[in-house]
């Protein structure tokens, strides 16, 4: 049976319902019939520690301790789960973002976005934020200015493939230009540590499986693939030009998934077409059924076939690149991000529809434009020379991106007052208690206005008693 969310808006980990209630969510997805209600729990912020091998835990990198990285694009999907790991490895984290694609901060609330404020709930530790577009080079200028950063990591971008054909000069601007002046700007700051966020797309058509990092690239299907292809050779010019220039670009394969607490999760203010979003909305029965595009290609089952990784993977991975150029000079170096496993369309279908236990009812139509039959990474390069290597199963991604999916159905409209509110009573505690208890402290510094404008949320610390947005 298929039924619509039609519940009241509901608390992050609470199942939809007035506050408090047991309703579950056999009532709001699609449910395989006769199958065993379990509401989801909130797990403890934790449980992302206990999911990794014990000898990960030892060699936990702690490398950022002292120093501080400029995220830019902190706000959005990636960018919030690399800031989780990031602030756990000991950095002081100052991220920017423009919003052109992540939910931005309320204007009356503490000038933090809420996927930050929701990141600072994970990990009990402060970041600093600025509204920012890096075409506003002077904004960008005065940020630099105001604080003593050490390394980049630069995820803004945008990234949409159909839309980057119908608006290639928006794509080329955006990306392009606000790359070049945040190279520019590093460089009048001396700043020369960059990660920057490629990806796959940049391979085109794999002549060979699975694809190293010596791969043949520039023959990209689309303007946003393009883009990161331009952006990398802009890359390998600059450090052959200035041997200060000590960077590591990723090329991430297909990231899903979200951190285990359901608290961070993708919730793109443009409209998705990448596959788990789409197949989460059919398994809550929001869409009615799942277009497969293309069933005969040359494949296990005429499916397209993907390496996904989990998003708190390849946030683990930007960590073990900072530590990597905070050990050595190598002025430019390229790592794959994947698993190593091409997983069709039919197995991620199955797989989603097991571990959430829902139906999706799905249709194979005609293959999409500009796709690519099979792709999916030798990331044992990043093993080698980073230490660094996958950890979460594919069953685990789903399991993941469902818990957000359902924890929150309407993405980060579900205030992380509430969330702490709910915390906070629960245990018997008023949220400054709560707050307190977790690590905050409640001399909070409300989120300034700049000259022009932007906020910048102080050290990050919670505001009480005026309200999150
Ligand atoms: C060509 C290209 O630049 N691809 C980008 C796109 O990868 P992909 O196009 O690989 O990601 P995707 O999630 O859109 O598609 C994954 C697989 O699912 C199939 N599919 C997808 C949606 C759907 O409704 N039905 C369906 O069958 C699709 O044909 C493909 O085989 O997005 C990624 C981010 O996640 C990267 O940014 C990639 O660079």
């Amino acid at each position: 049976m298929l039924l619509r969310n039609t519940a009241q808006p509901q608390l992050p980990g609470q199942p939809p319902g007035p506050p408090g209630s047991t309703v579950d969510s056999t009532r709001w997805c699609n449910r395989r019939s006769g199958a065993a209600s379990e509401p989801w729990i909130v797990p403890a912020p934790d449980v992302l520690e206990r999911r990794r091998s014990k000898e990960w835990l030892e060699a936990r990198d702690m490398s950022g301790a002292g120093l501080t990285v400029l995220v830019t694009g902190g706000a959005g999907y990636i960018g919030s789960h690399c800031t989780v790991e990031l602030l756990q490895a000991g950095y002081a984290v100052i991220a920017l973002d423009n919003f052109v694609n992540s939910v931005p901060s309320a204007p009356s609330g503490s000038g933090l976005p809420p996927s930050l404020q929701r990141v600072q709930l994970i990990t009990g530790k402060e970041l600093t934020f600025y509204e920012c577009d890096l075409l506003d080079k002077t904004r960008l200028q005065q940020i630099f200015q105001e604080h003593k950063i050490d390394c980049v990591i630069h995820f803004a971008a945008i990234k949409a493939v159909g839309e980057s054909m119908q608006f290639p000069l928006l794509y080329y601007k955006n990306n392009l230009i606000a790359t070049i002046n945040l190279l520019e700007v590093m460089e009048a700051h001396n700043v020369y540590q960059l990660v920057f966020s490629s990806s796959c797309t940049v391979y085109g058509n794999p002549e060979s499986l699975p694809i190293t990092e010596s791969h043949p690239t520039g023959d990209v299907t689309n303007v946003y693939g393009r883009t990161k292809h331009f952006i990398e050779g802009m890359l390998k010019d600059i450090s052959a030009a200035n041997s200060k220039w000590n960077i590591i670009a990723l090329r991430y394969f297909n990231p899903v998934g979200a951190h285990p607490t359901g608290l961070i999760g993708e919730d793109p203010t443009k409209e998705f077409t990448n596959i788990m979003p789409y197949m989460a909305q059919v398994a809550m029965g929001n869409k009615p059924h799942l277009t497969i595009f293309g069933g005969d290609y040359d494949t296990v089952d005429g499916t397209g076939v993907r390496d996904y990784i989990h998003v708190m993977d390849l946030a683990s991975g930007h960590v073990a690149a900072l530590s990597k150029l905070h050990k050595d000079h190598q002025r430019i170096r390229i790592y794959n991000l994947g698993t190593g496993k091409g997983v069709s369309v039919l197995q991620l279908l199955k797989i989603f529809e097991a571990v959430t236990d829902t139906e999706i009812p799905f249709k194979i139509c005609s293959r999409r434009d500009g796709d690519i039959v099979s792709m999916y990474a030798n990331a044992s390069l990043a093993e080698k020379e980073l230490g660094w290597k996958s950890q979460f199963t594919l069953p685990q991604m789903c399991k993941d991106f469902w818990r957000w999916q359902t924890m929150n159905p309407d993405g980060y409209r579900s205030s992380v007052e509430n969330s702490v509110s709910r915390k906070a009573s629960q245990n018997g505690h008023t949220v400054t208690e709560h707050l307190k208890k977790n690590g905050h402290s409640d001399n909070s510094v409300p989120a300034k206005s700049s000259q022009n404008g932007h906020h910048q949320h102080t050290n990050g610390k919670i505001p009480m008693g005026n309200g999150h947005s």
